[in-house]
């Protein structure tokens, strides 16, 4: 039975753990504490990610990174972006062999606003990697965990690698698809969770569906602004990574992004908010780290900016709703095509 190393024992690492385990792979998920190790390798659960589900005994729970490692065909890394470098700098010193590595984090990287699969690209030598991936779309653990219809797609610069990735996760109730486009699935996938934190906001500030179509719409519109400068293909967009994703985060109770912008939205501190949630918020690095691409690409980014301000200055959500409402005057359409005629140009 072939092993995939899971890094990263929170919700997302655990569910995708039960898509391999259904798929018939030994699956070893490292978690950096012993404990929640123990809790998986003895009692089969992980009650504070996911409550309530048992999981598979061809699950092992380690806390040792070398053990998860040994003989793993592939390598998933599922924990936060802003943990990403330091994990795979141990990896790098435990790993023996080259092999598949595979990411499914939606976040860019603090401080450096670098992507990913980058942050992997640097820190593990050629040597130690046969290719990356990127895992992404829309996708709640809870309902992964719970074999609900679900579909993604895996992209990689190497559709062999791509081809591989799906054979290890593709499944009756998982369907994965594979894409070329490794800057905007990741970009689409980290960028979405600034969205969903401003859909929660205007939830909790009481608008209604119009407010949020137009937030996912138009924040889709900037994404893509941004993501297309930075090299994406535009109708990565909206696929299952673009629209898709923002659909499924901007619209459940299970996303972090969402509740955390809900609170916020109801008038509760940045802080308190996070300290509530227990786990990842990714879209609130991920506005930060946006905000600042998007100043020094020059590209305009409304709705990023005022979220960011909700963020980090203080502002009234009530206030950053009123002001992007009183911008000036537009074309729908017009700056989109721009970017997708630049494209155009670009690759002639
Ligand atoms: N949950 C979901 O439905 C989905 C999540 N994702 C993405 O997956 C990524 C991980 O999210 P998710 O699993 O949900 O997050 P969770 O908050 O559920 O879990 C995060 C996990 O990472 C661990 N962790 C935190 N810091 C470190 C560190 N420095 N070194 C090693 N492990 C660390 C946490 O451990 P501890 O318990 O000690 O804090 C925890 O086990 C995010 O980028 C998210 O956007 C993508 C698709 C779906
Ligand atoms: O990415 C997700 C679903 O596709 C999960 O979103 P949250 O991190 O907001 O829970």
């Amino acid at each position: 039975m072939k092993k995939v190393a899971v890094i990263g024992a929170g919700s997302w690492g655990t569910a995708l753990s039960m898509v391999l385990a259904d798929n018939g792979y030994k699956v070893s998920l490292w978690s950096h504490r012993k404990e929640q190790a123990d809790e998986i390798l003895n009692e089969h659960t992980n009650e504070k990610y996911l409550p309530g589900v048992v999981l598979s005994d061809r699950i092992e729970g380690t806390s040792q990174l070398g053990n998860a490692l040994d003989q793993a065909a592939a390598i998933l890394l599922v924990v936060p972006a802003k943990a990403m470098r330091d994990v795979l700098r141990q990896i790098k010193s435990s790993l023996k062999q080259p092999v598949l590595f595979i990411h499914g984090v939606k976040g860019i990287e603090p401080g450096s606003f670098k992507r990913m699969s980058e942050v992997i690209e640097e820190e593990i030598p050629e040597t130690l990697r046969t290719a990356v991936v990127v895992l992404s779309g829309p996708s709640h653990a809870e309902e992964v965990s719970l074999r609900h219809p679900t579909t993604v797609a895996v992209a990689s610069s190497n559709l062999e690698a791509a081809k591989k990735a799906q054979d290890l996760f593709f499944n009756h109730y998982f369907r994965v698809y594979t894409n070329e486009d490794t800057v905007g699935v990741e970009i689409g996938g980290a960028l979405k969770n600034i969205i969903a934190l401003g859909a929660g906001i205007l939830d909790g500030l009481g608008y209604g569906d119009n407010a949020k179509a137009a937030l996912i719409t138009r924040g889709l519109a900037e994404i893509s602004r941004l993501g297309t400068k930075m090299g994406a293909h535009p109708l990565t967009f909206i696929g299952l990574t673009g629209m898709g994703d923002l659909i499924v985060t901007c619209t459940s109770i299970h996303s972090r992004n969402w509740r955390a912008g809900n609170l916020l939205g109801k008038g509760e501190k940045l802080d308190a908010v996070l300290q509530q949630m227990g786990m990842v918020v990714e879209g609130v690095r991920t506005a930060e780290a946006a905000n600042a691409l998007a100043l020094k690409m020059n590209i305009e980014m409304p709705i990023t900016a005022a979220i960011y301000q909700v963020l980090f200055d203080g502002k009234h959500p009530k206030d950053a709703v009123d002001e992007l409402m009183d911008r000036d005057k537009k074309d729908e359409i017009a700056p989109l095509s721009h970017s997708l005629a630049e494209k155009i140009v670009r690759e002639q």
